[in-house]
């Protein structure tokens, strides 16, 4: 089965066609909502071309999107439809950089190739095994029963591909295994792990709230949103203001990671002191979160920033010491496109990086997805 796997972002579309383990074409089409790609269906058409000519005549047999937030209603990978659209679409304001990106990606594809069957993999799906304890909010009851306010969490297909990995490769039934997550890529979050299952994780209501991020805040006191209110900020200021403005980007001038380590290694006070609250705030979710695992097995380090940036991860371990977390300099500096370890023999834990592949995820169970999906109406 030929799988084109799609993950829109506001401004961006990944796209991957595999056929099961094969990737047969990858790219990034960046700077959607510019003149020569001014929507998501135009990205589509970009990729087109190359497509014809990879497939050779071969046809695509499903899509599969990323969908970032699937609110309460969504756990399993659902074959969408138009109502399954229009259900994605009233959880908008929950993810507003995410799930619009999304449904354009979904409907550019139903216009493209219509009758292809698309089926929608959920951000959020990972984290429906979270206690109450982790997912309440300390708020009236009625924010949630009116208007669904509790924790989520995100990256969910990302913890869950590499929980199952970092397991594999130490040897540990899935269901025996606890761990520490960080996903740290332009959006950024950890999940503690036990059982082999989410029980809980630093993004929130929104994949706002937790780490610091590459434009994102993370976790601040909520009055600063109700004193800027009172000082006229309207809104979408604020939205635009910790969402956009803020992270690496509000405290270093830029949310790429590569460059602030650059403009840190050159000198740079407010890049090394954004590095520094980055490392500082992540490894305190990470001693919180070995406490609630009841003792982690292994802490894993996994996307853009987690699998490349030796310097970040020492960084981190520098702040962990207490637990007994010692990295081996010569090992964590050893670049690999497979799971590895990067602590020394001695370590309380191994801390290991194990890359993701969210797009093999979503392939996966796309294909699971229209097979079942084919079995049923047959
Ligand atoms: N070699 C590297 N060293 C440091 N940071 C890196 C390196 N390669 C990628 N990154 C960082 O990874 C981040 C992007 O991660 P990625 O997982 O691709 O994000 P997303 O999927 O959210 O767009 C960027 O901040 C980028 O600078
Ligand atoms: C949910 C989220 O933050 O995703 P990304 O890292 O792709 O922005
Ligand atoms: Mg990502």
């Amino acid at each position: 089965m030929i799988i084109l796997v799609i993950n829109s972002g506001s401004s961006s579309l990944k796209y991957q066609v595999r056929e099961g383990d094969d990737v047969l074409a990858q790219g990034l089409i960046e700077s959607i909502g510019e003149e020569w790609v001014p929507d998501h269906a135009a990205a589509i058409e970009h990729f087109d071309t190359e497509l014809a000519v990879i497939l050779q005549g071969k046809t695509i047999d499903a899509v599969g999107h990323r969908v970032v937030h699937g609110g309460e209603r969504f756990g399993e990978p659902v074959l969408i439809t138009p109502e399954i659209i229009r259900a994605i679409e009233r959880l908008n304001p929950l993810a507003p950089l995410h799930n619009p990106a999304n449904v354009l990606g979904i409907r550019a594809v139903a216009q493209k190739w219509p009758g292809i069957p698309q089926v929608a993999v959920f951000d959020t799906a990972f984290h429906r095994t979270l206690p109450e304890r982790a997912w309440r909010y300390a708020v009236p009851d009625e924010l949630y029963t009116k208007h669904g306010i509790r924790r989520y969490g995100f990256h969910g297909t990302s913890h869950d591909y590499v929980t199952r990995k970092a397991a594999e490769f130490l040897g540990t039934p899935r269901e025996n295994f606890n761990a520490v997550i960080a996903h740290l890529g332009n959006g950024a979050s950890v999940t503690a792990v036990r059982g082999g299952r989410s029980i809980d994780t630093s993004m929130g209501f929104t994949p706002l709230e937790g780490l610091v991020m590459g434009t994102r805040s993370g976790d601040i006191d909520p009055s600063i949103l109700l004193f800027l209110a009172r000082e006229g900020y309207s809104p979408e200021d604020l939205d635009t203001l910790l969402n956009r403005e803020s992270g690496l980007r509000g405290l270093a001038g830029t949310n790429d990671m590569r460059s602030v380590e650059k403009a840190a290694d050159g000198g740079d006070k407010a890049a090394q002191l954004a590095l520094e609250i980055a490392a500082y705030r992540l490894a305190k979710y990470v001693g919180g979160y070995h406490v609630a695992v009841g003792g982690a097995h292994a802490l894993v380090f996994t996307a853009g920033i987690g699998e490349n940036s030796s310097s970040f991860r020492s960084l981190v371990a520098g702040q962990l010491t207490a637990l007994g977390i010692e990295l081996d300099p010569d090992l964590n500096e050893l670049r690999g496109s497979s799971a590895r370890v990067v602590s020394t023999a001695g370590s309380a834990m191994p801390v290991l990086v194990v890359p993701t592949d969210e797009e093999g995820a979503i392939a996966e169970a796309t294909a699971a997805t229209v097979g079942a999906a084919a079995a049923a109406g047959s």
